[in-house]
């Protein structure tokens, strides 16, 4: 990731706070499936489960089931425009997804209308074929779905599709396929999707590839496959619910990270809807549950669930396993530390912040014992770790963004959002802490490892302890936050705990330490 792209970061979270957008309105372009597994049906049920409002454009009309493709009915270009002009003329569009576009004079009467979407997201999956086997896009109109590849922000093909799009022979590898995707977007300057979906195996990954300063900068988000046939849908609910996610996050890795882990639940669930005898749909709302249990699950329980992909990416972070094995180089510790220092100083304004909004005398007490001992820690990092050294480095930049969006939450002024921004730096830290120092503890906790001071200070019973205090207060923050502030407080939480991931590796990073001025 880039720096630029770090910072983006800190305005990303303000579009997710009270008072600014949090209810995308995303317009989907595409046909329809009165089986409700694809098309225009699954992205609404898509952009819904995201928090969307789902808006609907139909291009054609499409008799099918779960079995197959019966027959297309496509009303004249026309009525189209007009379905279309009727939303623009009237509704500040936030994304647009395309998909089935059907023929050449339907992908046109797109083309000319999508200037007046203003500023929206564009997201085009180059529906081609059907799960089924049954063509959705006319031979002839190949040429043109091509030419509308650079109009979008992202594209989404699948395996065989992206094939057709470069006029190559389809990928038999996820290699090659990921040189495709670099050669699509290069060729179009659009990010592209690279979709493992087609070709089998037991993970299921997707990577984007986002051209960057002239170079491509590839990013590759795995994930298990799914043992069901229930996939009818899947690329039109992924593009849908990217969209959506997008409006909020700005960032398609974020987007890619959230949306997949949805998806996989949504597959996971797929048998349990029993619709149809051929490939049955996703279960588009299996977080929600009968009784809504999304909303009334404890935050703590939802929040670690939201964050399972940057745990694991921690973990295997080179930082992490180096520290855990003691070969972690002087100087990156020594970045690590001076970085802490600076970000724990800004910290304890933000808990002094929660403990100014908190709503009991318990948790005003909390919070700013908390804030008193993160500058405590901080000099103490200063007389020891840090001491002897002439130059200390500035913020680098993953300390600023991440500092900035802790600020921003506490700017915004309400009390459960703050509490969940705050509190991965005690989560993450502690399971980071508690997993390395088991490690060391196994080996037998020799003292020769170069870290061993560091470790124990990691095992601090005080610190875990004031973990599942904070834990606490955030879920009953969060039994009494309106949807609103519940939204918020999960969009905080992730958001830190990206930071989190970033701020463990980045004194691995010479770019981002160059930027801090490191003596
Ligand atoms: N069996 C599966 N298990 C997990 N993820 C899957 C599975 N099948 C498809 N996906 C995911 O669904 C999305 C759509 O993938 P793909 O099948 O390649 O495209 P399409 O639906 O457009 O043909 C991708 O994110 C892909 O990784
Ligand atoms: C209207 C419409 N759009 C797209 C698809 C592709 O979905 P899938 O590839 O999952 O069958 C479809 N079957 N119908």
């Amino acid at each position: 990731m880039s720096i630029r792209t770090l910072m983006q970061h800190t305005v990303d979270f303000q579009s997710t706070v009270p008072g600014v957008r949090t209810v995308p309105r995303v317009l989907s372009i595409a046909g329809t499936d009165p089986t409700g597994g694809a098309g225009i049906q699954a992205d609404l049920k898509s952009i819904g489960a995201h928090g969307g409002y789902g808006m609907a454009a139909v291009t054609s009309l499409v008799a099918q089931n779960t079995r197959g493709v019966r027959s297309v009915h496509t009303p004249p270009s026309s009525f189209l425009r007009e379905q279309l002009t009727a939303v623009s003329d009237d509704v500040v569009i936030d994304a647009v997804k395309i998909g089935m576009l059907g023929d050449t004079q339907t992908i046109q009467t797109v083309r000319e209308w999508l200037p007046q979407a203003g500023g929206a997201v564009v997201v085009l999956d180059p529906v081609m074929v059907a799960t089924s086997g049954d063509r959705l896009l006319a031979t002839d109109a190949e040429d043109a779905l091509r030419a509308l590849v650079p109009l979008a922000a992202l594209v989404t093909p699948n395996v065989p599709e992206l094939a057709v799009l470069l006029n190559e022979p389809v990928a038999t590898t996820w290699e090659d396929a990921l040189e495709q995707g670099k050669r699509l977007a290069a060729a179009t300057g659009t990010v592209v999707l690279v979709k493992g979906g087609h070709l089998g195996g037991t993970g299921c990954p997707d990577a984007l590839v986002e051209p960057s300063d002239g170079t491509l900068v590839v990013t590759e988000v795995g994930g298990p496959r799914v043992a069901t046939r229930n996939t009818h849908g899947t690329g039109c609910s992924l593009s849908a619910a990217l969209a959506t996610v997008q409006v909020r996050t700005h960032n398609w890795h974020r987007s890619l990270v959230l949306v997949k882990d949805w998806l996989r639940g949504a597959l996971e669930h797929a048998d349990e809807l029993e619709v149809g005898q051929g490939n049955g749909p996703i279960h588009h709302f299996h977080a929600m549950g009968i009784s809504d249990t999304a909303n009334s699950r404890p935050f703590s329980e939802q929040a670690w669930e939201l964050t399972a992909q940057h745990r694991a990416a921690i973990g295997t972070l080179g930082f992490v396993t180096s520290l855990g094995d003691g070969t972690l180089p002087a100087d990156q510790f020594a970045y690590y530390l001076a970085q802490d220092a600076l970000y724990l100083r800004d910290y304890s304004r933000v808990l002094a912040r929660a403990s100014s909004l908190a709503p009991t005398e318990a948790e005003q007490l909390f919070w700013a014992s908390g804030a008193k001992n993160c500058l405590e820690v901080e000099s103490e990092l200063h007389r020891t770790w840090l001491s002897g050294r002439e130059t200390m480095p500035e913020q680098g930049p993953v300390t600023k963004a991440y500092v900035d969006h802790l600020l921003a939450a506490s700017a915004n002024g309400s009390y459960p959002v703050v509490v969940a921004a705050v509190l991965p730096c005690y989560w993450l830290y502690a399971h980071v802490g508690n997993t390395l120092h088991a490690q060391w503890t196994a080996a037998g906790a020799g003292r020769e490892h170069a870290y061993a001071t560091w470790m124990e200070t990691y095992a601090d019973p005080a610190f875990a302890e004031a973990t599942s205090q904070a834990i606490a207060y955030a879920d009953a923050a969060f039994a009494g936050a309106s949807g609103h502030d519940r939204r918020a407080m999960l969009a905080a939480f992730e958001a830190s705990a990206w930071y989190e991931h970033e701020f463990f590796d980045a004194p691995t990073r010479l770019d981002l330490r160059e930027s801090a001025k490191l003596p």
